[in-house]
């Protein structure tokens, strides 16, 4: 059986536990079980601590993890990313009282308080920059006024917890991240099986199923406007002259390229959900 880790709490937990569902797999009923066996998917899942999820699964303990890129970073573990899957979207940055600090270098010398010691250090010694690290467990963003902290360097996602500390991003991007999929055993079987779902899920999530009509003589306009994910399905009609379309279309253009297909002439336009998909 396929071993694998899963947030039990936190920011990736909700959407990690819905996207394993939307995969055919059972998920937990007591919300406190630890782990549970999926016997017909050949598979049993650990639920963890998102911190804890790398270190398992860079041991050999479990086979395949979902956690953030960050932590995965932050950990030092010797799993890999081996797909994204979009979603728990942050970037990670530093920040000070507004208008202290505008670039890496002011922080040579200074404090900088953050629960990713790892991630930080890497990245502030790549850049040859000295600071002192001070480590907290979290709501790291009350270092600097409570003063034990002279920066911080977490997590942003709206920028609202920082701006309600009375502090700005500066300095460089440290880290574009999102929930991946790791293992340090990419070759185990089962786990194509597990992405190839996941993948599913995504694509079910992101693009519609775009259905029109249009004169044959529009028709090379019209699939330019949705080329589809390899090339659309073209159908006849009994009326020689026009033809059926069918397309996936990003869910976030849907709108946009119906009208694209409207003003250029295409008529009977409907689109529909993507219930599950296998690309
Ligand atoms: N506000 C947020 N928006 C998007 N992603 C976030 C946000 N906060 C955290 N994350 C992401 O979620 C992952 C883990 O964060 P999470 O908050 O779940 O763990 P934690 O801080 O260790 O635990 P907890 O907050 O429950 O003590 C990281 O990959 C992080 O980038
Ligand atoms: O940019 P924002 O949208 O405001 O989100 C960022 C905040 O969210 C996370 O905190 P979390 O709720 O996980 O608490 P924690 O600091 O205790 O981990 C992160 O550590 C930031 O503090
Ligand atoms: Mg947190």
């Amino acid at each position: 059986m396929l071993r694998i880790a899963v947030p039990n709490k936190g920011s990736l937990s909700e959407t990690a536990a819905e996207m394993l569902s939307e995969a055919g797999y059972s998920g937990r009923r007591d919300p406190r079980a630890l782990n549970i066996a999926d016997p017909r998917n050949g598979v049993e899942f650990f639920y963890l601590r998102p911190r804890d999820i790398a270190t398992y699964v860079g041991s050999g303990a479990l086979d395949v993890g979902i956690t953030g890129r960050d932590l995965l970073l932050d950990s030092g573990s010797t799993a890999s990313e081996i797909a994204s899957l979009d979603f728990g979207g942050s970037t990670f940055r530093f920040a000070g009282t507004t208008g202290t600090f505008s670039e890496l270098s002011d922080l040579e010398g200074k404090r900088v308080a953050t629960s990713y010691p790892g991630l930080v250090g890497n990245f502030l010694a790549e850049h040859s920059v000295n600071v002192t690290l001070v480590k907290l467990d979290g709501a790291v963003e009350s270092a600097v006024k409570l003063g034990v902290a002279d920066a911080v360097a977490d997590v942003v996602s709206t920028g609202s917890t920082l701006r309600a500390q009375g502090l700005e991003i500066f300095g460089p991007v440290i880290l574009e991240s999102s929930a991946v999929l790791i293992s340090a055993r990419s070759d185990l079987p089962g786990i194509g099986t597990l992405q190839r779902r996941l993948h599913g899920v995504l694509v079910a999530r992101q693009y519609v199923l775009m259905d029109y009509d249009v004169p044959v003589a529009l028709l090379e306009a019209a699939t330019a406007i949705t080329p589809g994910l390899e090339s659309p399905t073209i159908s006849p009609l009994q009326d020689t002259d026009w033809v059926a379309v069918r397309a996936m279309v990003r869910r976030t253009e849907t709108n946009q390229v119906m009208d694209q297909l409207y003003d250029l002439g295409a008529r009977a336009i409907l689109v529909s959900s993507i219930h599950a998909a296998r690309i």
